[in-house]
């Protein structure tokens, strides 16, 4: 744990100014993770699928500084990301924070390219974001979240692209149906109920956010703070009998088919089963997310067996660039966090195997021979192999290096055959051992 500081590794002296004991603590900072190899290339991985799939639903990547102004996460409505902001004032005297999360950075991009943007666009980025939470719940604070956005699209359609991205990602990661499902809503059938109260539209962000938290606070706490808000007994009945609905055709039983959170729903289950995820989502009024300017659909990926949280989420945000004093542009979008996913795939047995794939070891037998070694290793590496030049060396240690680490090849650089131009190559999955003219490897 970060709690104690551990000792170097080697029984080596703190290289940098340690503490009182001359030990630095060699973890990283609370709440905070290091890649080692390893786990850096089931992270790469995992990347590389989340671009695979931003390149197939023909999305642009873009990027942001992790660190942004205070002000574009200053949001009244009581969200726990707002609450939990990394927050602190720069030498200049300027409120930043370390992002807690991708979309305001994306409004800000697009208000600030303005007219030069054609609509509509489609961008994603995978970035670190941040949150300072008191390390009593021993969480993490900081996580990379994969981040899909479409601007400029009014209709459903673009949120049925961004449940299609979201399945194809499931999909190529082995993950099916019967795995995971997305339930989807729509913020507008909050509206309605609130609408059918006369609850005052000041109240309504306030609301979502309170009623997000259903299924993690029990009934009596979520109408308790409901009421505090100044919602009658009667307006808080009936908002929990309608979002515990998980029916579209009960809903609109309740709410009546002109409403546009019925029309949207039913537009968008029907594009579901042209894309042919229908299996993938269901109906569920409870869903609202956490976040405050969500306008309209919502919708977050699940593990059926329930034993972890929200695998993805997202939705509709028609007005965010208003809050920025900008025009609004409709916008929707999903962020995709890389640790819950990972604990999906082991419930599921699915990692991938993430060990090293080398193309070959060149070592040369003897120390003379360090040139040669050098000018094989740069030709083969200009062919596009993967090489590792080993020496200093015992031969031992280098057969068990080369399985370690999975190479196909090692090319082992001797004096007898360098005098005729040549180097023994050993094919390590077969065992055979060929000798081979030095400039005819490849
Ligand atoms: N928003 C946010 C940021 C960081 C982590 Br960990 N979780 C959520």
């Amino acid at each position: 744990s970060s709690a104690s500081s551990s000792t170097l590794t080697h029984g080596e002296e703190a290289s940098t100014q340690g503490d009182a004991d001359g030990v630095v603590d060699v973890n990283p900072p609370r709440g905070t993770r290091d890649f080692p190899p390893e786990d850096m290339r089931l992270r790469t991985w995992l990347f590389d699928q989340f671009r695979e799939v931003s390149r197939l639903m023909a999305f642009e990547e873009v990027d942001f500084p992790v660190l942004e102004s205070e002000a574009l996460f200053i949001r009244k409505a009581g969200e726990e990301i707002t609450q939990q902001l990394y927050n602190f004032e720069d030498k200049g005297g300027r409120r930043v924070v370390l992002r807690p999360e991708i979309t305001p950075s994306l409004a800000r991009l697009v208000i600030k390219q303005g007219k030069s943007v054609s609509l509509p666009l489609k961008w994603f980025t995978i970035g670190q974001c941040w949150r300072y939470e008191r390390m009593t719940r021993g969480r993490r604070r900081e996580h990379y979240q994969w981040n899909m956005d479409i601007f400029g699209v009014p209709k459903v359609r673009a949120e049925a692209e961004l449940l299609q991205a979201i399945v194809l990602l499931f999909q190529r990661l082995g993950i099916t149906s019967s795995d995971v499902g997305i339930r989807v809503s729509s913020r507008k059938v909050l509206q309605a109920v609130l609408n059918m109260y006369s609850i005052p539209e000041h109240l309504f962000t306030e609301v979502c956010v309170i009623v997000d938290k259903l299924g993690k606070l029990t009934r009596e706490e979520i109408e308790k703070e409901l009421m505090s808000t100044g919602l009658s007994s009667e307006a808080v009945q009936g908002i929990i009998e309608v979002l515990s609905l998980k029916s579209l055709s009960k809903l609109e039983e309740v709410l009546g088919s002109d409403v546009e959170a019925v029309a949207d729903l039913k537009k968008l289950f029907s594009f579901a089963e042209q894309y042919g995820y229908a299996d993938w989502i269901c109906f569920d009024a409870s869903v609202v997310r956490g976040l405050a300017y969500y306008t309209g659909i919502v919708f977050e990926a699940f593990d059926r067996e329930g034993k972890l949280r929200a695998i993805c989420g997202g939705g509709r945000y028609d007005r965010l660039l208003s809050t920025f004093g900008s025009e609004d542009i409709p916008a929707c979008g999903f962020g995709f966090g890389d640790a819950v996913i990972v604990e999906l795939l082991k419930e599921k047995a699915l990692l991938p195997d993430m060990s090293r794939q080398i193309d070959d070891i060149i070592f040369p037998l003897d120390e003379v021979l360090e040139g040669p070694a050098s000018s094989i290793a740069s030709s083969l590496r200009k062919k596009g192999r993967a090489v590792d030049l080993v020496e200093d060396k015992r031969l031992k240690w280098v057969f068990k290096h080369a399985e370690r680490i999975n190479a196909s090849w090692l090319i082992l650089v001797g004096n007898s055959e360098w005098e005729r131009g040549m180097v023994r190559v050993k094919i390590l999955s077969t065992r055979e051992e060929f000798e081979v003219k030095a400039d005819e490897l490849e």
